[in-house]
């Protein structure tokens, strides 16, 4: 187990991610401005799976934002590949916990959607198409709509369609957290194994600890709002893993203990503060 170095050295040519010092503040209905993210410094390598964790409310989301681009940072930098992050570049891909499919347009059309926004041509965009559709186990069901599909089978055609534009940067926000516990798990599994020969670096925000510490090589744990980092752990576990087995080695139950120790302490502070606002 490491405690990150909060360093601020030059810019490094091997890091995905950068957030300096980051700060998001929000203008809220009634004028006041509140902090989401406070002084954030984070780091995500190239090809590096990292999970954050923190509780409800603390900020994750809002991080997630500042690398998209989505939003810039009200104080300090956000870099990928070494350059400040200006809108949304092409080199990242989301998945969200909702499904980002177009309903109206088959599984096909879909995952086709991205090479062909990025400029490939058809045939080249329904060869690219369909091997990632062959990988997610979906190459039978590609005239399907998404209202046909299970969740499950709606979440691959979603990774398909990110995984298939070749994206540097993955960031996921609690992707699964709205499917069954089985089909999270397999659908958790199919994630490294897609992610494993990519060498895309992810950023990965859940609730569950089992699933951040199964899934990534070190797992952020954020403060109760606003988000700065508390503590990062490195997960010695070996590779290839599978989630359903991993989660019973001893070696997993240490770490979930010795992050749970430190994440524990926030959602206590959470808790507390939401029970002061409504006593
Ligand atoms: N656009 C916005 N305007 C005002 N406040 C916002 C905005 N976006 C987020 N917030 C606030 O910032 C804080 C952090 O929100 P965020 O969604 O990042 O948290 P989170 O850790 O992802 O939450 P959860 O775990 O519940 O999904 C919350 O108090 C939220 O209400």
């Amino acid at each position: 187990m490491s405690r990150e170095r909060r360093g601020t050295e030059g810019p490094d040519r091997g890091l995905a991610i950068e957030l300096r010092s980051a700060s998001k503040s929000f203008r809220t209905p009634s004028g006041a401005l509140h902090t989401a993210v406070r002084d954030l410094d984070l780091t995500v390598g190239r090809g590096e799976f990292v999970a954050v964790v923190g509780p409800t409310g603390c900020g994750k989301s809002t991080t997630l934002t500042l690398v998209s681009g989505l939003e810039e940072p009200t104080e300090g930098e956000v870099l990928v590949a070494g350059e400040p992050v200006d809108g949304i570049g092409d080199k990242v891909g989301f998945v969200f916990q909702q499904d980002a499919v177009f309903p109206w347009r088959t599984v096909l059309s879909n995952v086709m959607a991205g090479p062909r926004f990025r400029g490939a041509s058809k045939a080249e965009a329904r060869e690219r198409a369909r091997a990632w559709l062959a990988r997610v186990g979906l190459a039978s069901f590609e005239d399907r709509y998404p209202h046909q599909l299970s969740g499950g089978q709606r979440k691959r055609v979603a990774l398909a369609a990110t995984f298939v534009n070749d994206p540097e940067i993955l960031l996921m926000d609690e992707p699964f957290s709205a499917l069954d516990v089985q089909t999270r798990a397999l659908m958790s599994d199919e994630l490294l194994d897609l992610w494993s020969g990519t060498g895309s670096s992810v950023v990965f925000v859940t609730h569950d600890l089992e699933e951040s510490i199964a899934l990534a090589d070190r797992v952020v744990v954020m403060t109760a709002g606003p988000a700065t980092v508390k503590q990062v752990f490195a997960i010695d576990l070996p590779r290839p893993r599978k989630v359903e087995s991993i989660r019973l080695e001893p070696r997993f139950i240490e770490i979930y203990r010795e992050i749970w120790e430190s994440l524990g302490e926030e959602v206590r502070i959470t808790r507390e503060r939401g029970a002061a606002d409504v006593a």
